[in-house]
Protein backbone atom coordinates (compact mmCIF):
# COMPACT_ATOMS: atom_id res chain seq x y z
CA UNK A 1 0.00 0.00 0.00
CA UNK A 2 1.35 3.05 -1.10
CA UNK A 3 2.30 5.70 1.72
CA UNK A 4 2.31 9.72 0.98
CA UNK A 5 4.68 11.89 2.68
CA UNK A 6 3.12 15.64 3.16
CA UNK A 7 5.75 18.28 3.98
CA UNK A 8 4.54 20.21 6.61
CA UNK A 9 6.74 22.65 7.68
CA UNK A 10 4.26 25.55 6.47
CA UNK A 11 1.47 26.16 4.25
CA UNK A 12 -1.58 23.76 3.36
CA UNK A 13 -0.22 20.36 4.49
CA UNK A 14 -3.19 19.53 6.57
CA UNK A 15 -5.93 20.10 3.24
CA UNK A 16 -3.65 17.34 1.38
CA UNK A 17 -3.72 14.94 4.25
CA UNK A 18 -7.86 15.72 4.13
CA UNK A 19 -7.64 14.74 0.77
CA UNK A 20 -5.45 11.42 0.26
CA UNK A 21 -7.86 10.74 3.85
CA UNK A 22 -10.66 11.24 1.56
CA UNK A 23 -9.00 8.83 -1.14
CA UNK A 24 -8.42 6.06 1.14
CA UNK A 25 -4.62 6.90 1.25
CA UNK A 26 -2.34 7.05 4.15
CA UNK A 27 -0.68 10.44 4.44
CA UNK A 28 2.95 11.08 6.63
CA UNK A 29 3.12 14.62 7.89
CA UNK A 30 7.23 15.05 7.17
CA UNK A 31 9.15 17.19 9.14
CA UNK A 32 12.78 15.43 9.36
CA UNK A 33 14.71 13.89 6.80
CA UNK A 34 14.58 10.50 8.03
CA UNK A 35 10.77 10.46 7.82
CA UNK A 36 11.04 10.69 4.02
CA UNK A 37 12.92 7.02 4.09
CA UNK A 38 9.34 5.19 5.05
CA UNK A 39 7.56 7.15 2.19
CA UNK A 40 7.04 6.24 -1.41
CA UNK A 41 5.44 9.67 -2.98
CA UNK A 42 5.77 13.18 -1.52
CA UNK A 43 3.27 16.41 -1.81
CA UNK A 44 5.45 19.68 -1.46
CA UNK A 45 2.22 21.61 -0.58
CA UNK A 46 2.07 25.54 -0.79
CA UNK A 47 2.07 28.40 1.82
CA UNK A 48 5.07 30.58 1.25
CA UNK A 49 8.23 29.45 -0.43
CA UNK A 50 10.72 31.74 1.42
CA UNK A 51 9.17 30.71 4.65
CA UNK A 52 9.35 27.17 3.88
CA UNK A 53 12.65 27.03 2.25
CA UNK A 54 13.64 28.93 5.83
CA UNK A 55 12.49 25.79 7.64
CA UNK A 56 14.01 22.78 5.42
CA UNK A 57 17.16 25.01 5.43
CA UNK A 58 17.29 25.30 9.06
CA UNK A 59 16.36 21.92 9.59
CA UNK A 60 18.78 20.35 7.12
CA UNK A 61 15.64 18.93 4.77
CA UNK A 62 17.44 20.28 1.38
CA UNK A 63 19.71 16.72 0.69
CA UNK A 64 17.51 14.44 1.95
CA UNK A 65 14.74 16.36 -0.76
CA UNK A 66 16.79 16.40 -3.18
CA UNK A 67 18.04 13.16 -2.83
CA UNK A 68 13.94 11.88 -2.49
CA UNK A 69 13.61 13.51 -5.89
CA UNK A 70 16.57 11.75 -7.77
CA UNK A 71 15.35 8.42 -7.06
CA UNK A 72 12.44 8.64 -9.16
CA UNK A 73 9.76 8.39 -6.29
CA UNK A 74 6.65 10.28 -7.19
CA UNK A 75 6.87 14.19 -6.06
CA UNK A 76 4.16 16.74 -6.13
CA UNK A 77 4.16 20.41 -5.88
CA UNK A 78 1.72 22.69 -5.45
CA UNK A 79 2.01 26.26 -5.47
CA UNK A 80 4.99 27.62 -3.26
CA UNK A 81 5.78 23.75 -3.44
CA UNK A 82 5.72 24.15 -7.29
CA UNK A 83 8.61 26.93 -6.76
CA UNK A 84 10.36 24.67 -4.50
CA UNK A 85 10.31 22.47 -7.51
CA UNK A 86 11.71 24.24 -10.30
CA UNK A 87 14.75 24.23 -11.15
CA UNK A 88 14.92 28.25 -11.62
CA UNK A 89 12.75 30.61 -10.06
CA UNK A 90 12.62 34.31 -10.27
CA UNK A 91 11.20 37.28 -8.88
CA UNK A 92 12.65 36.09 -5.11
CA UNK A 93 13.39 38.08 -2.52
CA UNK A 94 16.94 39.67 -1.95
CA UNK A 95 19.64 37.05 -1.66
CA UNK A 96 17.41 34.20 -3.23
CA UNK A 97 16.22 31.04 -1.58
CA UNK A 98 16.86 27.20 -2.03
CA UNK A 99 15.31 25.11 -4.05
CA UNK A 100 14.95 21.63 -4.54
CA UNK A 101 15.52 21.70 -8.16
CA UNK A 102 14.42 18.69 -10.76
CA UNK A 103 11.07 20.25 -12.61
CA UNK A 104 13.11 21.51 -15.69
CA UNK A 105 11.13 24.73 -16.09
CA UNK A 106 11.54 28.27 -15.10
CA UNK A 107 8.55 30.05 -12.53
CA UNK A 108 7.89 33.32 -11.74
CA UNK A 109 7.02 33.31 -7.65
CA UNK A 110 4.36 36.17 -7.91
CA UNK A 111 3.67 36.21 -11.25
CA UNK A 112 -0.06 36.71 -10.91
CA UNK A 113 0.15 39.61 -8.35
CA UNK A 114 0.38 40.10 -4.67
CA UNK A 115 -2.44 38.51 -2.27
CA UNK A 116 -5.18 40.47 -3.24
CA UNK A 117 -4.55 39.25 -7.28
CA UNK A 118 -5.72 35.84 -5.92
CA UNK A 119 -8.19 34.95 -8.09
CA UNK A 120 -10.49 31.46 -8.69
CA UNK A 121 -10.72 30.46 -12.51
CA UNK A 122 -12.00 27.36 -14.40
CA UNK A 123 -9.06 25.56 -16.15
CA UNK A 124 -9.31 23.47 -19.00
CA UNK A 125 -8.02 20.03 -18.72
CA UNK A 126 -8.11 17.44 -21.32
CA UNK A 127 -4.98 15.49 -20.31
CA UNK A 128 -6.18 14.96 -16.18
CA UNK A 129 -10.14 14.29 -17.81
CA UNK A 130 -8.70 12.10 -19.95
CA UNK A 131 -6.48 9.79 -17.36
CA UNK A 132 -9.18 10.39 -14.44
CA UNK A 133 -12.22 10.85 -16.21
CA UNK A 134 -14.73 13.52 -15.59
CA UNK A 135 -15.66 16.75 -16.56
CA UNK A 136 -13.03 18.66 -18.97
CA UNK A 137 -12.46 21.82 -16.71
CA UNK A 138 -11.23 22.05 -13.11
CA UNK A 139 -11.51 24.85 -10.43
CA UNK A 140 -8.60 26.51 -10.33
CA UNK A 141 -7.84 28.07 -6.90
CA UNK A 142 -4.54 30.37 -7.33
CA UNK A 143 -3.58 32.38 -4.08
CA UNK A 144 -0.57 34.50 -4.67
CA UNK A 145 0.21 32.06 -7.33
CA UNK A 146 3.04 31.33 -9.57
CA UNK A 147 3.20 30.39 -12.74
CA UNK A 148 5.33 28.49 -15.44
CA UNK A 149 7.53 31.01 -17.87
CA UNK A 150 9.73 28.06 -19.70
CA UNK A 151 9.26 24.03 -19.92
CA UNK A 152 12.37 21.79 -20.93
CA UNK A 153 11.84 19.37 -23.55
CA UNK A 154 10.65 16.46 -21.21
CA UNK A 155 7.68 18.66 -19.56
CA UNK A 156 4.82 17.98 -20.36
CA UNK A 157 1.90 20.85 -20.20
CA UNK A 158 -1.05 19.63 -18.38
CA UNK A 159 -3.01 23.71 -18.18
CA UNK A 160 -2.58 26.47 -18.82
CA UNK A 161 -4.39 29.80 -18.35
CA UNK A 162 -4.95 33.35 -19.84
CA UNK A 163 -3.10 36.32 -17.76
CA UNK A 164 -5.99 37.37 -15.65
CA UNK A 165 -6.71 41.60 -16.54
CA UNK A 166 -6.44 42.48 -13.10
CA UNK A 167 -2.79 41.01 -13.21
CA UNK A 168 -1.76 42.94 -15.98
CA UNK A 169 -3.38 46.04 -14.72
CA UNK A 170 -1.91 46.12 -11.30
CA UNK A 171 1.85 45.72 -13.43
CA UNK A 172 0.98 48.77 -15.77
CA UNK A 173 2.50 50.88 -13.56
CA UNK A 174 5.55 49.74 -12.75
CA UNK A 175 8.06 50.23 -15.16
CA UNK A 176 11.20 47.25 -15.44
CA UNK A 177 12.11 44.45 -18.36
CA UNK A 178 10.29 41.83 -16.74
CA UNK A 179 7.01 43.43 -15.96
CA UNK A 180 7.02 44.48 -19.36
CA UNK A 181 7.06 40.78 -20.30
CA UNK A 182 4.64 40.05 -18.24
CA UNK A 183 2.53 42.29 -19.52
CA UNK A 184 2.98 40.97 -23.25
CA UNK A 185 1.73 37.65 -22.59
CA UNK A 186 -1.31 36.29 -23.32
CA UNK A 187 -1.37 32.61 -21.28
CA UNK A 188 0.87 31.16 -19.33
CA UNK A 189 1.42 27.39 -17.93
CA UNK A 190 0.12 26.47 -14.58
CA UNK A 191 0.55 22.64 -14.38
CA UNK A 192 3.30 20.82 -15.66
CA UNK A 193 4.35 16.73 -15.56
CA UNK A 194 7.68 15.39 -16.18
CA UNK A 195 8.82 12.16 -15.40
CA UNK A 196 7.72 11.60 -11.69
CA UNK A 197 7.16 15.26 -11.09
CA UNK A 198 4.11 16.84 -11.32
CA UNK A 199 3.69 20.47 -10.65
CA UNK A 200 0.27 22.91 -10.10
CA UNK A 201 0.49 26.77 -9.86
CA UNK A 202 -2.83 26.45 -8.04
CA UNK A 203 -4.40 24.35 -5.34
CA UNK A 204 -6.36 21.19 -6.07
CA UNK A 205 -6.10 20.30 -2.28
CA UNK A 206 -9.06 23.27 -1.41
CA UNK A 207 -11.78 21.95 -3.81
CA UNK A 208 -13.55 18.85 -3.63
CA UNK A 209 -12.57 17.74 -6.97
CA UNK A 210 -9.70 14.90 -6.05
CA UNK A 211 -8.71 13.98 -9.61
CA UNK A 212 -4.91 15.70 -9.57
CA UNK A 213 -4.19 13.52 -6.04
CA UNK A 214 -5.37 10.24 -7.95
CA UNK A 215 -3.57 11.31 -11.16
CA UNK A 216 -0.31 11.55 -8.55
CA UNK A 217 -1.02 8.63 -6.92
CA UNK A 218 -1.15 6.60 -10.25
CA UNK A 219 2.43 8.25 -11.09
CA UNK A 220 5.49 5.09 -10.97
CA UNK A 221 8.54 5.26 -9.63
CA UNK A 222 10.85 6.73 -12.36
CA UNK A 223 14.20 4.55 -12.43
CA UNK A 224 15.53 6.22 -15.55
CA UNK A 225 19.34 7.59 -15.05
CA UNK A 226 17.51 10.98 -15.34
CA UNK A 227 16.76 10.26 -12.35
CA UNK A 228 19.72 9.80 -11.05
CA UNK A 229 21.32 12.78 -11.97
CA UNK A 230 22.52 15.36 -9.03
CA UNK A 231 19.53 17.74 -9.24
CA UNK A 232 20.54 21.30 -9.66
CA UNK A 233 20.46 23.75 -6.79
CA UNK A 234 20.23 27.24 -6.51
CA UNK A 235 20.53 30.12 -4.31
CA UNK A 236 22.51 28.48 -1.78
CA UNK A 237 23.47 32.31 -0.76
CA UNK A 238 20.19 32.43 1.75
CA UNK A 239 21.61 33.70 5.19
CA UNK A 240 20.95 31.49 8.09
CA UNK A 241 18.70 33.93 9.42
CA UNK A 242 17.36 31.75 12.03
CA UNK A 243 20.77 30.49 13.55
CA UNK A 244 22.74 27.86 14.09
CA UNK A 245 21.70 24.46 16.26
CA UNK A 246 17.97 23.93 14.94
CA UNK A 247 15.53 22.62 17.15
CA UNK A 248 13.67 19.06 16.81
CA UNK A 249 10.31 19.22 15.14
CA UNK A 250 7.61 17.26 16.89
CA UNK A 251 6.50 14.40 14.55
CA UNK A 252 2.66 13.95 14.77
CA UNK A 253 1.45 10.64 14.04
N1 LIG B 1 -0.17 29.88 -2.36
C1 LIG B 1 1.13 29.78 -2.45
O1 LIG B 1 1.73 28.73 -2.22
C2 LIG B 1 1.85 31.05 -2.78
C3 LIG B 1 3.29 30.90 -3.09
C4 LIG B 1 3.97 32.25 -3.09
N2 LIG B 1 3.86 32.89 -4.36
C5 LIG B 1 5.42 32.06 -2.71
O2 LIG B 1 6.27 32.65 -3.19
O3 LIG B 1 5.72 31.33 -1.86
Amino acid sequence: MTTVGVLALQGSFNEHMAALRRIGVKGVEIRKAEQLQAVDALIIPGGESTTMAKLAHYHNLFPALREFVSTGKPVWGTCAGLIFLANKAIGQKSGGQELIGGLDCIVNRNFFGSQLQSFETELSVPKLAEEEGGPNGFRGVFIRAPAILEVGPDVEILADCPVPLETKKSIMSVDNGQEEEIVSRERVIVAVRQGNLLGTAFHPELTTDLRWHSLFLKMKKDSSDRCLQRVPTSGTDLEDSLGKTPFDLPIYE
